[in-house]
């Protein structure tokens, strides 16, 4: 990491200060160096330790990870305008920003699940939708490492002292790389609270009627478990274990307030990339086989499944419908296939297309989500049916969560197999999909199933 190219962040944010001027409005200024420094996640278990802020971000497919620490920049979108507001602000925003080096402004963050419902504990930290421009941005892909600075320039910045301001964040974010790294607390679950077998399968029982009655079509009914450990839990140790148990799932965790949401989701909503936008549908689930054989059976039993069939086509369409009006081209594979993850199979479809003129990844992203394989169809009555019976705040649990860039790309997950952890406390969330041919008793087991991926992640003391 070469420090003498500090002198081109002075130079920059003086280019943009003048810009300010001139227009009246702040103007964004981003500079991008080659970084030889700190894997990021080497960097991000260093930040979690010293308790900053900061969000760590890594797709395995194509290969990403980005680490954002502080704030330069949130963006929220308006209630009037949504994200279609948004993206447009952030258009003009990156039309008008100065930029220095390789890369262009990226603005990271998520949307609660369920926008109109009022927030709640435990996810007060957490609004209804933010994206953060962070102060420095560590990427690293297979075209190489960055570190991007980015500022939002006033007319009255002076840029000598800020620049100064970034050179000393750059040093102490070198110097963390040396911290010695001391292992968390062995830490083991000393109680759980959640909504228990019965009750929550007479919820699945009412649900289904309603379905039957024809009244709905689907819907995701979620738990949540509220558990208490021994010893604070680290969230950088628990996204490793995430990591290593799952060589395919996006990693996510976005510390705000003390807290910190993350998870290893198996599910992308949309990525947009120079144009080209890629889905898939991701609904039906079985179990993995205690061997090949096992295996082979379990996932042909849920290609033939009608249920899950169903359950799944559902979800096809609504995503079809969703993008029709924003794309000029649009392919969806003929039949899904089966996406095996450690402990659970899905069927998958993938969906494909291009981006129309005029259209963002963040009016995507609104008018896809929350999409029926979280919610259910049709949205506004599934909605209304988890309002009725889940009985809490979902907060970012299956809302969209990822990133977008200055030149129209970006990627965004469905924040699933996640937990939200403070201290010792830590808030669980699994559900499934309920259609009419749906068990109870069996649902209930997959929501299980789903929810010991981070169950598992979150023991320190297991091999
Ligand atoms: C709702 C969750 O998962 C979703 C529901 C699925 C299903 O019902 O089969 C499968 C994958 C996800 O789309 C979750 O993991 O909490």
């Amino acid at each position: 990491m070469k420090m003498t190219r500090m002198g081109d962040l002075e130079s920059v944010f003086a280019k943009a200060r003048k810009q300010a001027r001139q227009s009246g409005q702040p103007v964004l200024a981003v500079v991008s160096l080659p970084w030889s420094g700190a894997d990021p996640m080497a960097l991000y278990q260093r930040l979690d330790a010293a308790g900053v802020d900061c969000l760590y971000w890594e797709t395995r497919e194509p290969q990403r990870v980005l680490l954002g620490i502080g704030q330069a920049l949130e963006c929220v979108p308006d209630p009037d305008s949504g994200l279609t507001g948004l993206q447009h602000r952030w258009r003009r925003l990156n039309d008008d920003a100065v930029v220095e080096g390789a890369e262009v402004a990226r603005a990271i963050g998520g949307l609660r699940f369920d926008r109109t419902a009022n927030q709640q504990w435990p996810w007060q930290c957490f609004p209804a939708a933010c994206l953060t421009v962070p102060r420095l941005l560590l990427e690293c892909t297979a075209r190489g490492s960055y570190l991007i600075c980015h500022k939002l320039v006033r007319q009255d910045d002076d840029p000598v002292t800020e620049s100064h301001r970034y050179r000393r964040d750059i040093e102490t974010l070198l110097s963390s790389e040396q911290a010695v790294l001391s292992s968390p607390p062995a830490s083991t679950l000393v109680r759980e609270q959640g909504i228990g077998a019965r009750q929550w399968q007479a919820k699945a029982e009412a649900l289904i009627d309603a379905i039957r009655a024809g009244r709905l079509s689907k819907v995701v009914l979620a738990r949540h478990l509220h558990q208490t450990y021994s010893a604070p839990l680290s969230a950088a140790a628990v996204l490793c274990r995430l990591r290593d148990a799952d060589p395919c799932s996006h990693l996510f965790a976005v510390h705000r307030g003390g807290l910190c949401f993350l998870g290893a989701t198996p599910e992308r909503l949309v990525r947009v990339h120079h144009g080209r936008v890629e889905t898939h549908a991701l609904a039906g689930t079985i179990r993995r086989g205690d061997n090949a054989e096992d295996d082979q059976r379990l996932g042909e039993q849920l290609l033939a499944s009608d249920k899950d069939q169903h359950e799944h086509e559902l979800v096809v369409q609504a995503i079809r419908d969703a993008l029709r009006p924003l794309l000029d081209e649009l392919t969806i594979s003929p039949e899904p296939v089966l996406h095996r993850l450690p402990l659970m199979q899905h069927l998958s479809t993938r969906i494909e297309g291009r981006i129309a003129a005029g259209s963002g990844v963040l009016d995507l992203v609104q008018a896809m989500q929350p999409t029926p394989a979280v919610a259910g169809y049709p949205r506004h009555e599934a909605l209304a049916c988890i309002r009725v019976h889940e009985r809490f705040d979902r907060g970012w649990y299956a809302g969209p969560l990822g990133w977008i860039d200055g030149a129209g790309n970006g990627d965004f997950v469905v924040a699933l197999r996640s937990a939200l952890i403070s201290g010792k406390e830590c808030h669980l969330f699994a559900g499934c999909g309920l259609v009419g041919d749906s068990e109870p008793e069996h649902e209930y087991g997959e929501t299980s199933l789903k929810l010991s991926c981070m169950c598992r992640a979150l023991v320190s003391d297991r091999t």
